[in-house]
Protein backbone atom coordinates (compact mmCIF):
# COMPACT_ATOMS: atom_id res chain seq x y z
CA UNK A 1 0.00 0.00 0.00
CA UNK A 2 1.20 3.54 -0.65
CA UNK A 3 0.25 6.41 1.56
CA UNK A 4 0.41 9.71 0.01
CA UNK A 5 0.98 12.69 2.30
CA UNK A 6 -0.18 16.51 1.51
CA UNK A 7 0.92 19.57 2.92
CA UNK A 8 -1.91 21.59 2.64
CA UNK A 9 -0.45 25.00 2.36
CA UNK A 10 2.37 24.86 -0.11
CA UNK A 11 0.79 21.75 -1.76
CA UNK A 12 4.02 19.44 -1.38
CA UNK A 13 3.28 15.70 -1.61
CA UNK A 14 4.98 12.85 -0.41
CA UNK A 15 4.27 9.03 -0.98
CA UNK A 16 5.93 6.32 1.34
CA UNK A 17 5.38 2.71 0.93
CA UNK A 18 3.82 0.25 3.91
CA UNK A 19 6.73 -2.32 2.49
CA UNK A 20 10.04 -1.21 4.05
CA UNK A 21 8.69 2.13 5.49
CA UNK A 22 10.03 3.35 2.36
CA UNK A 23 9.69 6.94 1.17
CA UNK A 24 9.09 6.85 -2.30
CA UNK A 25 8.94 10.41 -3.67
CA UNK A 26 9.01 14.26 -1.73
CA UNK A 27 7.47 16.95 -4.46
CA UNK A 28 8.31 20.56 -3.24
CA UNK A 29 8.45 23.16 -4.76
CA UNK A 30 7.32 21.90 -8.37
CA UNK A 31 9.89 19.37 -7.87
CA UNK A 32 10.79 15.79 -7.39
CA UNK A 33 13.61 15.90 -4.78
CA UNK A 34 13.96 12.07 -4.29
CA UNK A 35 15.03 9.24 -6.95
CA UNK A 36 13.11 6.24 -7.65
CA UNK A 37 14.68 4.34 -11.03
CA UNK A 38 11.72 4.31 -13.85
CA UNK A 39 11.56 0.37 -13.12
CA UNK A 40 10.19 1.36 -9.58
CA UNK A 41 7.16 3.98 -10.32
CA UNK A 42 4.79 1.28 -10.76
CA UNK A 43 6.11 -1.36 -8.67
CA UNK A 44 8.34 -0.14 -5.93
CA UNK A 45 9.40 -3.82 -4.49
CA UNK A 46 11.09 -4.15 -8.24
CA UNK A 47 13.43 -1.46 -7.78
CA UNK A 48 15.38 -1.41 -3.94
CA UNK A 49 17.53 1.24 -5.26
CA UNK A 50 15.89 4.56 -4.39
CA UNK A 51 13.25 6.27 -2.20
CA UNK A 52 14.07 6.14 1.27
CA UNK A 53 15.14 2.47 2.50
CA UNK A 54 15.19 1.73 6.20
CA UNK A 55 18.08 -0.12 7.41
CA UNK A 56 17.97 -2.52 10.35
CA UNK A 57 19.55 -4.05 11.94
CA UNK A 58 22.77 -3.88 9.86
CA UNK A 59 23.88 -0.86 8.12
CA UNK A 60 26.20 -2.48 4.69
CA UNK A 61 28.37 -5.38 5.91
CA UNK A 62 28.69 -3.42 9.50
CA UNK A 63 27.72 -6.59 11.72
CA UNK A 64 27.42 -10.04 11.14
CA UNK A 65 23.96 -10.45 9.85
CA UNK A 66 22.20 -9.45 6.28
CA UNK A 67 24.20 -6.53 4.64
CA UNK A 68 21.77 -3.46 5.14
CA UNK A 69 19.52 -5.83 7.30
CA UNK A 70 16.05 -7.44 6.60
CA UNK A 71 13.20 -4.10 7.79
CA UNK A 72 13.72 -2.75 4.45
CA UNK A 73 12.01 -6.08 2.54
CA UNK A 74 9.40 -6.62 5.14
CA UNK A 75 5.64 -4.83 5.22
CA UNK A 76 5.32 -2.88 7.86
CA UNK A 77 1.82 -1.64 9.93
CA UNK A 78 0.51 1.90 9.77
CA UNK A 79 -0.15 2.71 13.24
CA UNK A 80 -1.13 6.22 12.88
CA UNK A 81 -2.32 8.53 9.98
CA UNK A 82 -3.08 12.39 9.00
CA UNK A 83 -2.90 14.84 6.19
CA UNK A 84 1.12 15.64 6.49
CA UNK A 85 2.27 12.36 8.37
CA UNK A 86 2.19 8.65 8.87
CA UNK A 87 3.99 6.60 11.78
CA UNK A 88 4.56 3.01 10.87
CA UNK A 89 6.19 0.11 12.78
CA UNK A 90 7.76 -3.90 12.36
CA UNK A 91 8.76 -6.31 14.36
CA UNK A 92 12.24 -7.55 14.31
CA UNK A 93 13.37 -11.29 16.06
CA UNK A 94 16.78 -13.05 16.55
CA UNK A 95 15.68 -15.93 18.25
CA UNK A 96 19.44 -17.06 18.11
CA UNK A 97 20.53 -13.35 20.29
CA UNK A 98 17.43 -13.92 22.20
CA UNK A 99 16.24 -10.42 20.79
CA UNK A 100 13.39 -8.47 19.74
CA UNK A 101 12.73 -5.01 18.84
CA UNK A 102 10.00 -2.80 17.68
CA UNK A 103 11.03 -0.04 14.91
CA UNK A 104 8.80 2.71 14.31
CA UNK A 105 9.62 5.34 11.59
CA UNK A 106 7.46 8.65 11.25
CA UNK A 107 7.42 10.37 7.97
CA UNK A 108 6.00 14.50 8.49
CA UNK A 109 5.90 16.58 5.72
CA UNK A 110 6.11 20.02 6.29
CA UNK A 111 5.81 23.37 4.20
CA UNK A 112 9.22 22.95 2.52
CA UNK A 113 10.69 20.06 4.58
CA UNK A 114 10.76 16.38 5.10
CA UNK A 115 11.19 14.51 8.36
CA UNK A 116 11.88 11.10 9.16
CA UNK A 117 11.81 10.19 12.98
CA UNK A 118 13.42 6.61 13.21
CA UNK A 119 13.49 4.69 16.34
CA UNK A 120 14.11 1.30 18.38
CA UNK A 121 12.39 -0.18 21.02
CA UNK A 122 14.32 -3.15 22.64
CA UNK A 123 11.58 -5.22 23.52
CA UNK A 124 13.56 -8.34 24.70
CA UNK A 125 15.48 -8.76 28.22
CA UNK A 126 19.24 -9.00 26.85
CA UNK A 127 21.19 -5.70 25.71
CA UNK A 128 21.08 -5.31 21.56
CA UNK A 129 23.63 -4.40 19.71
CA UNK A 130 23.02 -3.41 15.94
CA UNK A 131 24.22 -0.52 13.23
CA UNK A 132 21.15 1.11 11.04
CA UNK A 133 20.39 4.09 8.47
CA UNK A 134 18.16 6.35 6.12
CA UNK A 135 19.69 5.81 3.29
CA UNK A 136 18.21 8.48 1.52
CA UNK A 137 18.70 8.95 -2.30
CA UNK A 138 18.74 12.37 -3.71
CA UNK A 139 17.25 13.24 -6.56
CA UNK A 140 19.48 15.11 -9.05
CA UNK A 141 20.11 16.92 -12.52
CA UNK A 142 23.34 15.93 -12.94
CA UNK A 143 25.30 14.24 -10.17
CA UNK A 144 29.17 15.35 -11.31
CA UNK A 145 28.02 19.00 -10.59
CA UNK A 146 26.69 18.92 -7.57
CA UNK A 147 28.44 20.21 -4.60
CA UNK A 148 28.27 18.60 -0.96
CA UNK A 149 29.12 20.84 2.30
CA UNK A 150 29.79 20.08 5.80
CA UNK A 151 32.22 17.07 5.56
CA UNK A 152 34.97 19.07 5.05
CA UNK A 153 36.92 18.26 8.60
CA UNK A 154 35.78 14.73 8.47
CA UNK A 155 37.76 11.82 7.90
CA UNK A 156 36.24 9.37 5.93
CA UNK A 157 36.70 5.29 5.31
CA UNK A 158 36.57 4.67 1.63
CA UNK A 159 34.51 1.84 0.93
CA UNK A 160 35.50 1.12 -2.41
CA UNK A 161 39.25 0.36 -1.15
CA UNK A 162 38.67 -1.96 1.70
CA UNK A 163 37.33 0.64 4.20
CA UNK A 164 40.88 2.19 4.00
CA UNK A 165 40.95 4.98 5.87
CA UNK A 166 41.25 8.65 4.35
CA UNK A 167 42.04 12.20 5.94
CA UNK A 168 39.69 15.26 6.19
CA UNK A 169 39.71 16.64 2.39
CA UNK A 170 39.08 20.56 3.85
CA UNK A 171 37.59 21.54 1.32
CA UNK A 172 33.80 20.72 -0.16
CA UNK A 173 32.91 17.28 -1.98
CA UNK A 174 32.64 18.54 -6.04
CA UNK A 175 30.93 15.89 -8.49
CA UNK A 176 31.04 12.85 -6.47
CA UNK A 177 30.72 10.29 -9.20
CA UNK A 178 31.54 6.48 -7.95
CA UNK A 179 31.94 7.33 -4.49
CA UNK A 180 31.21 5.44 -1.49
CA UNK A 181 32.53 6.71 1.54
CA UNK A 182 31.61 6.12 5.05
CA UNK A 183 32.16 9.69 7.52
CA UNK A 184 32.65 8.41 10.91
CA UNK A 185 31.30 11.22 13.45
CA UNK A 186 29.53 13.74 11.07
CA UNK A 187 28.13 17.64 11.74
CA UNK A 188 24.30 17.69 11.93
CA UNK A 189 24.14 19.77 9.17
CA UNK A 190 25.11 19.59 5.22
CA UNK A 191 24.23 21.03 2.21
CA UNK A 192 23.85 19.01 -0.99
CA UNK A 193 23.84 22.03 -3.81
CA UNK A 194 22.79 22.23 -7.61
CA UNK A 195 23.09 24.76 -10.05
CA UNK A 196 19.53 26.20 -9.11
CA UNK A 197 18.43 24.41 -5.95
CA UNK A 198 19.73 23.08 -2.57
CA UNK A 199 18.95 20.86 0.03
CA UNK A 200 19.66 21.58 3.71
CA UNK A 201 20.61 17.86 5.47
CA UNK A 202 20.19 17.66 9.15
CA UNK A 203 20.71 14.71 11.11
CA UNK A 204 20.40 13.80 14.67
CA UNK A 205 21.03 10.79 16.71
CA UNK A 206 22.98 9.20 13.76
CA UNK A 207 26.38 10.34 14.05
CA UNK A 208 27.20 9.09 10.83
CA UNK A 209 27.05 9.64 7.24
CA UNK A 210 27.90 7.63 4.06
CA UNK A 211 27.46 8.96 0.48
CA UNK A 212 27.31 6.82 -2.33
CA UNK A 213 26.90 7.04 -5.99
CA UNK A 214 27.90 3.92 -8.10
CA UNK A 215 29.21 6.39 -11.23
CA UNK A 216 28.29 4.33 -14.76
CA UNK A 217 30.44 1.07 -14.00
CA UNK A 218 29.10 0.15 -10.97
CA UNK A 219 25.36 1.09 -11.89
CA UNK A 220 25.68 -1.43 -14.73
CA UNK A 221 25.57 -4.26 -12.26
CA UNK A 222 22.47 -3.05 -10.54
CA UNK A 223 19.51 -4.17 -12.51
CA UNK A 224 16.74 -2.20 -10.92
CA UNK A 225 19.10 1.11 -12.97
CA UNK A 226 18.51 2.36 -16.31
CA UNK A 227 20.98 3.22 -18.57
CA UNK A 228 21.95 7.06 -17.43
CA UNK A 229 19.67 6.75 -14.36
CA UNK A 230 23.12 6.99 -11.90
CA UNK A 231 23.57 10.75 -13.14
CA UNK A 232 20.51 11.48 -11.26
CA UNK A 233 21.04 10.91 -7.23
CA UNK A 234 23.06 10.92 -4.22
CA UNK A 235 22.51 9.31 -1.50
CA UNK A 236 23.40 10.75 1.61
CA UNK A 237 22.62 8.26 4.50
CA UNK A 238 22.17 9.42 7.89
CA UNK A 239 24.09 6.03 10.00
CA UNK A 240 24.55 5.26 13.12
CA UNK A 241 28.07 2.52 12.48
CA UNK A 242 30.93 3.17 14.95
CA UNK A 243 29.93 2.02 17.46
CA UNK A 244 27.30 0.37 17.05
CA UNK A 245 23.86 1.03 18.91
CA UNK A 246 24.53 -1.05 22.13
CA UNK A 247 21.05 -0.59 23.52
CA UNK A 248 19.72 -1.71 26.81
CA UNK A 249 16.56 -3.96 27.71
CA UNK A 250 13.91 -2.02 26.68
CA UNK A 251 15.51 1.18 26.11
CA UNK A 252 14.79 3.39 23.08
CA UNK A 253 17.34 4.73 20.51
CA UNK A 254 16.14 7.61 18.12
CA UNK A 255 17.53 9.10 15.01
CA UNK A 256 16.22 11.69 13.09
CA UNK A 257 17.05 12.83 9.43
CA UNK A 258 15.17 16.66 8.28
CA UNK A 259 15.33 17.30 4.48
CA UNK A 260 14.94 21.02 3.81
CA UNK A 261 14.96 22.80 0.36
CA UNK A 262 17.17 26.45 0.65
CA UNK A 263 18.00 28.83 -1.76
CA UNK A 264 21.57 28.74 -3.48
O1 LIG B 1 22.67 -2.58 -3.37
P1 LIG B 1 22.32 -2.20 -1.94
O2 LIG B 1 22.36 -3.39 -1.01
O3 LIG B 1 21.01 -1.48 -1.85
O4 LIG B 1 23.45 -1.20 -1.46
C1 LIG B 1 23.68 -0.03 -2.17
C2 LIG B 1 24.86 0.75 -1.56
O5 LIG B 1 24.49 1.20 -0.29
C3 LIG B 1 25.45 2.05 0.35
O6 LIG B 1 24.97 2.40 1.62
C4 LIG B 1 26.74 1.32 0.53
O7 LIG B 1 27.71 2.19 1.10
C5 LIG B 1 27.23 0.78 -0.80
O8 LIG B 1 28.41 0.00 -0.60
C6 LIG B 1 26.14 -0.08 -1.44
O9 LIG B 1 26.57 -0.52 -2.71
Amino acid sequence: MIIRLVDADSGSTAEVSTFGARVLSWQCQGRERIFMPDIGKDDPRAAPHGGVPVLFPQFGFFGNGRKHGVVRDIDWAVEKQADDFVLMHCRFENPEAFSKAEVRLRVELERDALAMYFSVINASNTAMRFTCGLHTYLRVEDVSQVRVTGLEQSAWQDALNGLQSVAAAKQALEGPVNVDRVYVGTPEKLTLAEALSGVSIEQTGFADTVVWNPGPELALGLSDLGDEEWRNFLCIEAAQISPPVELPAWDTWYGRQRLQIRDI
